[in-house]
Parts: C-alpha cells; sequence; structure tokens
C-alpha cells in the first residue's frame, strides 16, 4: 500500500473524514473496511436509528464543570469511549494496531484488540500501560480449535488485558459481496499476527481466491459454528478475566448471557456486516437494558448514553484516522468525539436534570456519568447508593438493598462521646480511644454479619509520598502481607491470593485492590479488599462473602471497589 496519507484538508465530520481517507487505500481494502452484508440495510438503519431520536436539553443547570470520565470493569477512563476490535489495521497504516493502542492510551480512551490482529496481542498490550487511564481488552472469536482458542486467551491474560469478548454473532462471515467481487484477501506483507503458528501448522492459505473473497473462505474455516452458550462457561474455566458478549440484540439473549455468567454486554450487529435486517444497536438498547437491569455493563456500537449505554464503541472513524495520520489522526478523532460528548453533555444540562426529580431509573440511564456527579447520594443509581464520611474522608457506594451495621454505628456514637462530654460536664481529659474496627458497614438486611462491606481508617503516621505507590508493589509481597495479617496457622486459617490490581485517581493516590480467598477447615470466604493511603491514613475498604456466594457477589463488590474514594481530611481532623 502507499505511505500513509495526510488529511488533505481539516475535517469536521465523520462522513468528511472518510471522503478523504477512503481514496488512499486500495480498493478491495477500502471495501473491506466500508463493507457491509447484502444490501446494507443494517448498515444504513445504524446511523438512521439515531435521527429518530430526539434530546430534550434542561435549562439553568450549573455546567461550568462536565465530566465525561467513567469506570468500567475495574477500569477508569477519561472517556466512555473504546475503540471497537476491528481486524487487520496495518492494512490502514504500518503501525495499525500499535499506533491505536497508542493513541488510545493518550487520551484515556480504551481498546479492544480483535483476534484477527495484524500485530501481535502481547506487542499491543505494551503501547496500553496499565496504570494509566487506558483499558485493554483482548476480542475472540472461539475457533474450531479450541486449543488455540484457549492458548490465545492465556496469553492475552498474562499480557495483561483485563477482559475477553467474546464476539458470538460470527458463526459464519456474512455475505460481503463487494469482499467477493473485489476477491478480498488479507495482503501478501501481513499476517494474523496471532494466529500464526496456526497458520504456520496449516500452511498460509492461498491468496487470490478465485471463488471471491480468499478471506472470507478463511474465516469460515477457522471459526467453530457449533458454538451455544456454553462456551461462557468454558472460557471461564480458561480465564480469571471478567467475559463480556459482543453482537447481542435480542433482549432475550441478553438474559442467556447473564444466565450463563457473563460480566458485560456488548449491543452490536456488527457494524451491518453479518446478517442484513437486523434492527439497529440503538433501537434495541433500551429493550437490552430492561433486560439487564444494571446486572452487569452494557457497552453498545456506535453510542447512545443515555438509552443504558455504560460506554460506547466506535469502529470505522478510528480506520479512517488511521488510514490519514496513523497514532496522530487516531488521537484526533477520540479527542474530537469526546469534546462533542462533553459539548452535547453541557448543552443538555442532563446531570443537573436528574436533581429536578427524575428518578433514580433514569438516572441508570447513564450510571457512570451520574456517580461521577455524585448524584447516588440522593437517588440509588442501579441499585447503589453513595456513602460520604466527610470526618474521615472517604466515600463509597453501597447496594441499596443492604443496610448500615447499626453496631458499627453504636460504637463510632460511644467514641465520640468519650472523646466530647456531654455539654455543662467538665472534660474529663482522657486520650482518643485508639480505631477499634471499621467506621460503617453494610450487610443485608436480616443476615448476620458474613456479608459485608466495610471501611477501616487507621492512622499510621506522616507518609503521604506513600500515597503515590502500590502498597503491595506484586503478588508476592501482596501474599506475604496475607500470610502476616490475615493467616492464622494455629487455628488452620490460610489466605491465598487471586489477583492484585490497581488503579491511580485524580490527585496520584493508588488504590491497591486484592482479590483474596480465606479457608479455614470449616468455613472459605471470598474478599475484595482495597488499601490506598491519604495523608497520614491508610484506608481499607473491604468486601467479603461466602465463597460459594462469591460469583454471585462478584459484580457488586467490583462496583463497591471501582467507587471507594478517598479525599484528603479537613485540617485537624
Ligand atoms: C473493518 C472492520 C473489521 C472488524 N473486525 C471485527 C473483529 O475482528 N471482531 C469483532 O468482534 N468485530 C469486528 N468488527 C465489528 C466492530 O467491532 C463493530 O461492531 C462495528 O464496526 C462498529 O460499527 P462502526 O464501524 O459503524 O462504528 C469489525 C468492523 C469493521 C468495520
Amino acid at each position: 500500500m502507499s505511505s500513509p496519507a495526510q488529511p488533505s484538508k481539516p475535517w469536521t465530520s465523520v462522513d468528511e473524514l472518510e471522503e478523504q481517507a477512503v481514496p488512499h487505500l486500495p480498493a478491495s481494502i477500502a471495501g473491506y473496511y466500508l463493507g457491509h452484508s447484502e444490501r446494507g440495510v443494517t448498515v444504513r438503519d445504524n446511523v438512521t436509528a439515531f435521527t429518530r431520536w430526539r434530546l430534550l436539553p434542561r435549562c439553568m443547570v450549573d455546567v461550568s464543570t462536565v465530566n465525561t470520565s467513567c469506570t468500567i470493569l475495574g477500569s477508569n477512563l477519561l472517556m466512555p469511549i473504546l475503540i471497537a476490535p476491528m481486524a487487520m489495521q496495518r492494512m490502514c497504516h504500518p503501525d495499525g494496531e500499535l499506533a491505536v493502542a497508542r493513541a488510545a492510551a493518550s487520551v484515556g480512551s480504551g481498546m479492544i484488540l480483535s483476534t484477527m490482529s495484524t500485530a501481535p496481542l502481547a506487542d499491543v498490550a505494551e503501547e496500553l500501560p496499565s496504570s494509566t487511564h487506558a483499558l485493554k481488552w483482548f476480542q475472540v472469536y472461539v475457533l474450531s480449535r479450541r486449543d488455540v482458542t484457549a492458548h490465545m486467551v492465556k496469553e492475552a491474560e498474562a499480557a495483561g488485558y483485563t477482559a475477553i469478548v467474546v464476539t458470538v454473532d460470527a458463526p459464519r462471515l456474512g455475505k460481503r459481496d463487494i469482499d467477493d467481487k473485489l476477491h478480498f484477501d488479507i495482503p501478501p506483507h501481513l499476517s494474523l499476527a496471532n494466529l500464526k503458528a496456526l497458520q504456520e501448522e496449516a500452511g498460509r492459505p492461498a491468496s487470490g481466491h478465485s471463488q471471491g473473497s480468499g478471506f472470507a473462505a478463511y474465516f469460515t474455516s477457522l471459526i467453530d459454528p457449533s458454538l451455544t452458550w456454553d462456551c461462557i462457561a468454558w472460557l471461564k474455566s480458561v480465564t480469571r478475566l471478567p467475559i463480556l458478549v459482543k453482537g447481542v440484540l435480542a433482549p432475550d439473549d441478553a438474559r442467556a448471557a447473564i444466565r450463563a455468567g457473563s460480566d458485560g454486554i456488548v449491543v452490536s450487529n456488527h457494524g451491518g456486516r453479518q446478517l442484513d435486517g437486523t434492527p439497529s444497536a440503538l433501537d434495541v438498547l433500551p429493550h437490552v437494558a430492561a433486560a439487564v437491569a444494571g446486572r452487569v455493563p452494557i457497552l453498545m456500537d456506535g453510542g447512545c448514553l443515555a438509552l443504558g449505554a455504560s460506554a460506547v464503541l466506535i469502529g470505522r472513524p478510528v480506520l479512517w484516522g488511521l488510514t490519514l495520520g496513523g497514532e496522530e489522526g487516531v488521537r484526533a478523532v477520540l479527542s474530537t468525539m469526546r469534546a462533542e460528548l462533553e459539548l452535547s453533555m453541557a448543552l443538555l444540562g442532563a446531570l443537573g436534570a436528574n436533581f429536578s426529580g427524575v428518578t433514580s431509573a433514569i438516572l441508570s440511564f447513564f450510571p457512570d456519568t451520574a456517580r461521577s456527579l455524585r448524584l447516588d447520594t440522593i437517588y440509588p443509581i442501579q441499585g447503589f447508593q453513595r456513602w460520604r464520611d466527610e470526618a474521615a474522608g472517604f466515600e463509597l457506594v453501597f447496594p441499596s438493598a443492604w443496610s448500615a451495621d447499626l453496631s458499627v454505628r453504636r460504637r463510632l456514637a460511644e467514641d465520640a462521646s468519650w472523646q466530647r462530654p456531654s455539654p455543662g460536664l467538665p472534660p474529663l481529659g482522657l486520650a482518643p480511644r485508639p480505631s477499634r474496627g471499621p467506621v460503617v458497614a453494610f450487610g443485608p438486611r436480616g443476615t448476620t454479619g458474613e456479608e459485608n462491606i466495610s471501611v477501616i481508617v487507621s492512622r499510621v503516621g506522616p507518609s503521604s509520598s506513600d500515597s503515590a505507590q502500590s502498597l503491595f508493589p506484586d503478588e508476592e509481597g501482596a501474599q506475604a502481607f496475607l500470610d502476616r495479617v490475615v493467616a492464622r496457622p494455629s487455628a488452620g486459617i490460610t489466605a491465598a491470593l487471586r489477583s492484585l490490581r490497581t488503579r491511580t485517581d485524580g490527585a496520584g493516590r493508588v488504590y491497591t485492590t486484592m482479590d483474596f480467598l480465606v479457608s479455614s477447615p470449616r468455613w472459605q470466604r471470598a474478599n475484595l479488599s482495597t488499601y490506598v493511603m491519604s495523608g497520614q491514613s491508610l484506608y481499607t475498604l473491604n468486601c467479603q462473602c461466602s465463597a460459594q456466594n462469591a460469583s454471585d457477589r462478584a459484580r457488586m463488590f467490583q462496583v463497591v471497589t471501582d467507587n471507594f474514594a478517598v479525599a484528603p481530611r479537613a485540617p485537624g481532623q
């Protein structure tokens, strides 16, 4: 292909970007990227659907600060816009997937890397450092060769990808007439880097397929057409990563995906490239959101946060940016989209509108944004409410069906009266009582406390510099901590680390989260604990349940952990 192109003139819309990029690509590659199945009814409707909805702005809302950041399955992003998995990006630009990854990382977006990537998944992972606002997920096509699929998934987990997105709408490739006419195939200087071993084993597929698209024939030879919902359990048996299902349109399939153990749903018709005549992703989104009822995050192709998606995926515009300007071109596309989202949010006054009596059900339509505005201190959002403890300097969200543990509140009241005697009485002159446990705890109503979410604040002395580092730099350090602090060998109690991850807040504080299992001869408890230093205090958030309930509670605990935040305490506190 020709050398990377530059935009000939400034562009103001995705249509203009496409017009400029397409002439720079060989016809068969442009045809593949632009392509759709059959008559293109669905690809057109994906766009037209947006013209059938209208936005109703609310006035007189203070929008001097509009926040587009969000948290999705533990990743903090500066915008709820991710890059959809797209095959063979080196056909646009020599840097291909690497450039896209760099651009995503630089603007706080995220990338879902395709199985059909032309760069190896490990190389792409390196461009998306875990410490920044950069989500990296890996898209999986389940192949007839399950061993190869399992190997790829394990490799993705080892390379630091934090979720697997399994595409379920392509048991066969859709009928793509343009690709057939132009005999589209993988250019000879490129290869599907994640399937190299398979290609070497079977011999490289011959290009220039005389009967149509060589790529379509190759794809069909790879994919397992017998896939059913059992594959989610199979994927879970090969990886500990959350599994999202991409390609759901029917509400019943969303329910089935959750029953099968999916941790998220991507509403998508594959950009109109699979079955022609399916509804647009936008039109089905509200129905899927109703079926999902907040149990797992929903993402969608093309983008509408206000109808129930937590984040949106963009596809072809990224390829046009990549064609025209490599990394810089993709960055321009993402930055423009973020700026447009921010402007739309400001003009909508949408966030403040929720204060004017709109219910929590409506807040659930854009949960992450609503949470970032703390609207959940007033209304539950998707079943969670916010607890702010200004004196202790932290806030968290808790399941609104759970209640605060009254014994903790009673003990805190006792501590306070110990330090502040009743009015009129002389001061007792007593030293403050040392911290004796959590400052807040929540549990399901009517239970005895085995399941709980609690926060402990411990004074540890001046160590503010520690806040910028993870408390446990590696898994070995974290396991050593568990052995020392949690395990009690004399009572037969052991603690085993399952995973360790970190995130950083806007003030540079590092939140370290450990997933660990505590076992005694009689019981097993699953814990998700987050540790963060702020000022002179160590904050510990602990979410605990019985090991049997762990998979049921996983999503709830994830939301609580993702939204836990500390802030500097007022002077003297
Ligand atoms: C060129 C191209 C390649 C794609 N490759 C994949 C893929 O490898 N895996 C996948 O799950 N989806 C793939 N998709 C579908 C996208 O992930 C996404 O569903 C769709 O493109 C979004 O629509 P948009 O391009 O209109 O934004 C591809 C789409 C395009 C345009």
